[in-house]
């Protein structure tokens, strides 16, 4: 797999479905940028707030603009109280993925985007901005709630969303190593061309319809293990394994019995996912810091595995796992934090498709039966 990835076949694979300004995904074997910023440089540079408005107002920041923009997504923290009723009904064993996608579809109905001219959008901006500030609160206040009996404070003085994040999740603040691994985490997943899940919004947003319904289906898409459900499948997998050994002995017999390996591989790159090196080393350090001696050897081990005998590599969502896991994060909250990321590419591309926009709509090749005649329903059997 890693001489030449063949783009082409099924899954659309590498035809070019339309036009983006955003970002660039493997174009030179394996880089990714943003607005053409490498994804490398904004993870060691940028909060993620900064890259947030790179995505949505087309250029990083300046200072001011950055307090500004801060300041406004602190004060749209809040939950409406009928939201916070619905999240009170929805049960401990849902699924948190299931929850967001409720809980942007209800913000939609008592937040409605004005889409009465058609074709304009005068609150898209608006829309997205109080998006961003409240997943976060709608992820926590039904986790804490349904969970622990607690109805959280959505309104925390934490000036980033990665540690309001944290300290709705755990009742404090968290430490700085904690709030910059969720800002690297964060710009990591922020936007990646046309994966499934911004395409998904993409073709929601190409028949003129509200940025809710986009960004639920979004959400949809992105819940699959094949996409975004990846890094808690992952953790599922290696929290199973005792040691560095343990974890080859197993991942051998998987890769024996052809099973799929979460977390590696990628349907563009084709030697590497440059978001895994940034990710791997933030897990090191957080592996040092709370004194792991298995989590770490292990996915490495797992990540050395794939590579000799399949030349697969790990993608962005493999060392996210024990990352996150390391940071105290339960698993079944790992791919809602992709979506509080990956709101920003999804609502830079729904923005993107309005301003330029045909209605999507491919072709199929027929592979049923030839025309034929409606027979009486007696006759039929
Ligand atoms: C943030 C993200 O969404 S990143 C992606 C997260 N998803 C995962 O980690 C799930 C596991 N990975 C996969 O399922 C795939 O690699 C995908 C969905 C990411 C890409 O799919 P494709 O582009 O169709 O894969 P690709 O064409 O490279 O597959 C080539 C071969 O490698 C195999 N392969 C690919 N990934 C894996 C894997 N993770 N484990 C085992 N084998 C694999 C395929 O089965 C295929 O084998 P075949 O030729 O015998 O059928
Ligand atoms: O691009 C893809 O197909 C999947 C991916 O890595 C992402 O969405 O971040």
């Amino acid at each position: 797999m890693a001489e030449g990835k063949k783009l082409g076949g099924a899954g659309l694979r590498g035809q070019v479905a339309g036009k983006t300004a955003l970002s660039t995904v493997g174009v030179s074997g394996s880089g990714l940028t943003y607005r053409g910023y490498d994804v490398k440089d904004l993870a060691e540079n940028c909060e993620f707030e900064e890259v947030a408005h790179l995505i949505l107002k087309g250029a990083l920041p300046t200072q001011a603009e950055l307090d500004a923009y801060k300041t406004k997504l602190k004060g749209l923290r809040s939950l409406p109280q009928p939201l916070k009723e619905v999240l009170e009904r929805i049960p401990a064993d849902a699924h948190p993925m299931d929850v967001i996608r409720t809980g942007c579809s209800m913000l939609g109905n008592l937040e409605q985007e004005d889409t009465t001219v058609m074709g304009a959008f005068p609150t898209q901006e608006e829309a997205i901005d109080r998006m961003l500030a409240c997943f976060p609160s709608i992820i926590c206040y039904w986790y804490r709630f349904s969970h622990d009996g607690v109805r959280v404070e959505e309104n925390t003085d934490d000036e980033s969303i990665g540690a309001h994040f944290l300290h709705m999740l755990r009742g404090e603040k968290p430490n700085e190593l904690h709030e910059r691994v969720m800002n690297v985490s964060l710009i990591l997943y922020a936007e990646h061309e046309f994966n499934a899940s911004t395409f998904t919004a993409r073709v929601c947003a190409s028949t003129l319809s509200d940025i809710h319904s986009c960004i639920t289906g979004a959400i949809g898409t992105l819940r699959g293990p094949l996409h975004g459900g990846a890094n808690e499948a992952a953790m599922d997998m290696i929290e199973k394994f005792t040691s560095a050994d343990h974890a080859e002995q197993e991942m051998m017999g998987m890769l024996e019995r052809k099973e799929k390996i979460m977390g590696f591989g990628h349907a563009i790159y084709s030697t590497s996912d440059p978001r895994n090196a940034i990710i791997k080393e933030w897990s090191e350090k957080l592996a040092a810091d709370v004194g792991d001696t298995v989590l770490y050897p292990v996915s490495v081990r797992c990540e050395e595995v794939m590579w000799r005998e399949k030349k697969l590599f790990c993608n962005a969502d493999f060392f996210h796992a024990s990352a996150y896991h390391f940071m105290g994060i339960p698993t079944k909250l790992f791919t809602p934090i992709f979506v509080m990321s990956r709101l920003t590419g999804w609502a830079g591309h729904v923005m993107e498709q309005r301003a330029d926009n045909r209605i999507i709509r491919p072709s199929a090749e027929y592979t049923g039966e030839d025309l034929r005649k409606v027979n009486p329903i007696a006759e039929r059997g």
